[in-house]
């Protein structure tokens, strides 16, 4: 049985995947060991199967002796810790949820139900560097599976609406604060049924702006406003997570010598765990739209076409709709005014499920059934 070392299980991703597993009984094909970096000695998680105590994911020693590492633990930890496995002449299995090693030569972006091929193809090839893409990345690519099945993407611009849990848990509880501090500062006027929308409105985006707000996570308002960046400043106009759509697009593919064109614009909103994104993409031919809808319907089981109709689309494609399910609906398909070419569409997927913990489950399993 594959001895599997579990760093970062406790965390917001980790806390998903060991969700998962237990869901999918994961846990009953591996021997899982928990290592933690602050409470080591310390009991094992309950997941339905016995476990030592937790060892210190410092330890390159007790590290070394696992086939598979999974790391949901973030990118200082990978930058530590795994160069200085790899050192020691480890030569287990890295699945990680970090962004630190994906454009690494030898790691592979994982996204199974879009690039097995390319999985396959480095498992076959000695691969051991299986790394979680970006969030907002494999959403899109889970919905748009079909597009990019039949090679009929010739260029594509998304504009996102990303949720707070892609900056982290605080992050998560900072926007329900502002929220909650929001709400309190009307809550008078909103009882009131004769009270002046003008007042209320004034009163909000005085709240907004006044120090009263907490947002030592976000540095500004997300409750009552949105963030147009996330990610560092690459310093040539472009954020970092936009940069990841275009290569990690073509990485994950395969096709890094011969990409797509692919960027766009990334936004913050209010949303909890579920990133929204809005494409307009060119195609390489003008396909009927039955055709394209039958296409991403067809791509896997999790991307589900809803019909570009007022009501389904105000029902079901919405973060409210998705959040806490491996669903990614895809919708609003349309050809635009620019010609039978360019197609729009809207989807909307969970950040934490297929945007992180996932890929690596289902790798894990991979894996195991290799
Ligand atoms: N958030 C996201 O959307 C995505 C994140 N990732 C990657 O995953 C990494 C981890 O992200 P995320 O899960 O959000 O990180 P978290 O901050 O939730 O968890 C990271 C670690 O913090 C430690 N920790 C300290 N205090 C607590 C506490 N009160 N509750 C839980 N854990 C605590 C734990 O380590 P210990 O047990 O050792 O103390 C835990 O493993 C990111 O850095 C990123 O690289 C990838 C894709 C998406
Ligand atoms: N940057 C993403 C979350 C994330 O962790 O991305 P990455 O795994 O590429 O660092 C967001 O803020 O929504």
């Amino acid at each position: 049985m594959l001895k599997v070392g579990f760093v970062g299980w406790r965390g917001m991703v980790g806390s998903v995947l060991m969700q998962r597993m237990m869901q999918e009984n994961d846990f009953a094909d591996i021997e899982p060991q928990f290592f933690t970096t602050s409470q080591a000695g310390g009991a094992a998680p309950s997941v339905g199967k016995a476990s030592p105590a937790l060892k210190d994911a410092r330890n390159i020693a007790e590290l070394s002796k696992m086939d598979a590492i999974v790391s949901c633990q973030g990118g200082d930890y990978t930058s530590e810790i795994f160069p200085q496995l790899r050192n020691s002449g480890w030569n287990g299995h890295w699945i990680d949820a970090a962004s630190t090693l994906r454009m690494e030569k030898e790691a592979v972006v994982i996204l199974d139900p879009v690039n097995m091929h390319v999985i396959k193809d480095a498992l076959a090839n000695g691969g051991k560097n299986w790394i979680g893409g970006n969030c907002t990345v494999s959403l899109m690519l889970m919905a748009l599976n079909g597009l990019f099945k039949a090679d009929l993407v010739e260029w594509a611009t998304s504009m996102t609406y990303q949720a707070a849990s892609g900056a982290g848990a605080q992050n998560m509880r900072e926007l329900i604060s502002q929220m909650g501090v929001v709400n309190a500062s009307v809550a008078d006027l909103l009882a009131d049924p004769a009270s002046a929308i003008l007042q209320i409105d004034k009163t909000v985006a005085d709240t907004i702006r006044s120090e009263a707000l907490p947002k030592s996570n976000f540095g500004v308002p997300l409750a009552g406003s949105l963030i147009p960046w996330i990610d560092k400043d690459l310093g040539n106009g472009q954020s970092k997570e936009e940069w990841k759509g275009g290569v990690e697009t073509n990485k994950i593919l395969g096709r890094e010598a011969n990409p797509i064109v692919i960027d766009g614009l990334c936004v913050r909103i209010g949303a909890m765990r579920c990133h929204s994104q809005a494409l307009t993409l060119k195609l390489r031919k003008d396909v009927p739209l039955d055709e394209i809808n039958q296409m991403l319907a067809e791509a896997n089981e999790w991307a589900k076409v809803i019909p570009n109709e007022r009501e389904i689309s105000m029902r079901e494609l919405t973060p409210a709709a998705v959040t806490g399910t491996l669903t990614t609906p895809v919708g609003r398909l349309r050809k635009l005014a620019m010609g039978g070419e360019y197609l729009s569409a809207f989807t909307v997927g969970d950040q934490l499920l297929w945007g992180a913990a996932e890929p690596l489950r289902r790798m894990l399993r991979i894996l195991v059934e290799a």
